[in-house]
């Protein structure tokens, strides 16, 4: 029998301040034993396992280890969550990195005052750079026609997908945070981008998350032992490896710029933005309350006052892990969802076909696209939502933590408990989505062709720990997608090992954290 022995009791939905021991209100769950907690009732993916077998349910709770873990398997309860309580969901789990690199920083896996600070910090910058201004537009161009250059250069031949969309995807990241493009021939940017893709498509991140927090739970909570013991373990001690190989990688441009700056130009790039905030140590206003809109990339929140509390929370280490989160976060997410729409686009002709028309007749093909284009262009806009549906980049999103007691439909969920999101389940409900397996871009056009998105595709998440690069992703993806139409009649896809990828083939993905196709090489045929 478990009993609530929090701080509170559930009133109006939530917990009041009056103590009182009662009988939690549980979600479902698959079960568990103790110390491995739900890894022997869950089959993989966990995404399909829970889609399928909670198909009627918004929560499920699982364990790992010993630790609260909650699914929010619909679009219903992902917005209860994250959008109506998003206080009380904008935590993290702390997941060893403090501990790995002496240091509390980020912007992926960290919560409180110094997240807050930086999440800000970096949206400001972003603004201040042209997110969604022509600045950032002209880096996006810049790196399409280097992209389309190199194709042009060797006619005819097969390009590796994800290294020729990877290097101008993660190109655009790397002038907004270094203020120069790496060129593919750099050992060092190959290295990175590689080791990164590993990271999250590869590795079985969900299984290695329940053996973690096992490992967590034998040491009793201690990050530091738990980090000791996974050393030992070469596929944990790779992982940790290739994170501080990124890191030294960032204190060393870091240290070039330092050398380099002029404290009364303009900055840059983000590094120099950050030096010259770090410069200007004056006081600035009390942070204001936060609101949800900090949450977006909207003017509002960039316009607030950023925290700068005592002691100062801006310092190298910090601006090194916001950069390598960024790095991360920015380049296999947006390099992958390109892939899959190329590939998509492969398998469903007809619609490479309408979107191609859309393009030619209204941008036509002697300019390159702009960001207003997308006003117009309602069935291509249509095709993107469409790949975010079918794609599910992120199924299980990442994992936040609840900073105070709370109920979520009905179900008591306490305090430091975990939360994740069932994307996958919310993609493919029948009920909204008829015949979800089907690439259907008209799913997302009125019945005049217009594009109407649908409030049930968050490939973005939502809340305060909604996705930092929404506005940089879309971008890309409307140029590089755009660009690509414009100038090719017809791309071939082939697998690199010998799958079926053509029209109706089920399509294997990989089994990490970013849900990624196969292989697979482009062959372009220009108009
Ligand atoms: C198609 C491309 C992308 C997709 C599908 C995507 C998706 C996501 C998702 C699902 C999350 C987790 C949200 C949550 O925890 O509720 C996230 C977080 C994040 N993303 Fe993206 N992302 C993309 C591109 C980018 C880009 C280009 C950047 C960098 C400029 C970026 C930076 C981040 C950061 C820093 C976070 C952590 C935010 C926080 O915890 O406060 N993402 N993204």
């Amino acid at each position: 029998l478990r009993r609530y022995t929090g701080s509170g009791s559930v009133q109006n939905g939530k917990f009041s301040s009056r103590r009182r021991t009662r009988r939690l209100i549980e979600a479902p769950s698959p079960g568990s034993f103790p110390l491995l907690g739900s890894l022997l009732h869950v089959r993989h993916p966990l995404y399909k396992f829970l889609a399928e077998k909670f198909s009627r349910n918004d929560v499920v709770l699982l364990y790992f280890g010993s630790q609260r873990v909650y699914c929010l398997n619909s679009a219903r309860a992902i917005r209860e969550a994250y959008s109506a309580q998003a206080e009380v969901f904008a935590g993290r789990p702390k997941l060893l990195g403090d501990s790995l690199v002496g240091e509390t920083g980020g912007l992926v896996f960290i919560d409180g005052p110094i997240w807050r600070d930086y999440r800000r910090f970096t949206l400001r910058t972003l603004r201040d750079f042209g997110f969604g201004k022509s600045f950032t537009e002209a880096s996006i161009l810049e790196e399409a026609q280097l992209m389309r250059e190199e194709i042009e250069s060797r006619p005819g031949e097969k390009f590796d997908s994800s290294k020729l969309i990877g290097t101008a995807v993660s190109n655009v990241i790397c002038r907004f945070l270094f203020g120069r493009r790496l060129a593919s021939e750099d050992s060092k940017f190959e290295l990175l981008q590689n080791t990164f893709a590993k990271l999250t498509q590869e590795k079985d991140n969900i299984s290695e998350l329940f053996a973690l927090f096992i490992v967590l739970n034998l040491c009793g909570g201690r990050q530091k032992l738990a980090l000791k013991l996974l050393q030992y373990v070469p596929e944990a001690k790779k992982v940790f490896d290739n994170f501080l190989y990124l890191l030294a990688y960032c204190k060393n441009i870091t240290a070039e710029h330092r050398d380099n700056f002029l404290p009364n130009c303009q900055p840059r790039d983000y590094i120099e933005a950050h030096m010259l905030h770090c410069s200007r140590r004056e006081p600035e206003n009390p942070s204001t309350e936060d609101s949800d809109a900090d949450a977006d990339s909207s003017s509002q929140a960039n316009k607030k006052p950023l925290n700068s509390q005592q002691p100062w929370l801006f310092n190298d280490t910090r601006l090194c892990l916001a950069m390598a989160d960024l790095f991360v976060a920015g380049s296999d997410t947006t390099t992958t969802t390109i892939r899959w729409a190329l590939l998509l686009f492969h398998q469903n002709p007809h619609c490479y076909q309408l979107a191609s028309e859309e393009v030619g007749r209204e941008i036509g093909f002697d300019r390159p696209p702009t960001m207003k284009d997308r006003l117009v262009c309602h069935y291509l806009q249509a095709s993107i939502d469409e790949v975010h549906r079918c794609a599910c980049l992120v199924p299980l999103g990442l994992l936040h933590r609840t900073l105070e007691d709370t109920s979520l439909l009905g179900y008591d969920i306490p305090k430091d408990s975990l939360t994740f999101v069932n994307q996958y389940s919310v993609n493919n409900n029948t009920e909204v989505f008829p015949q979800p397996e089907r690439f259907c871009p008209e799913r997302f056009l009125d019945g005049e062709g217009r594009y109407s998105p649908s409030d049930h595709v968050m490939p973005f998440s939502t809340g305060k720990r909604a996705c930092l690069g929404e506005s940089l992703a879309r971008m890309e993806l409307f140029l590089i997608i755009a660009g690509l139409l414009q100038r090719y009649e017809r791309i071939e896809v082939a697998s690199e090992t010998g799958q079926d990828l053509g029209a109706g083939a089920e399509l294997p993905t990989t089994p990490g954290d970013i849900r990624a196709p196969p292989p697979f090489t482009l062959k372009f045929h220009p108009r």
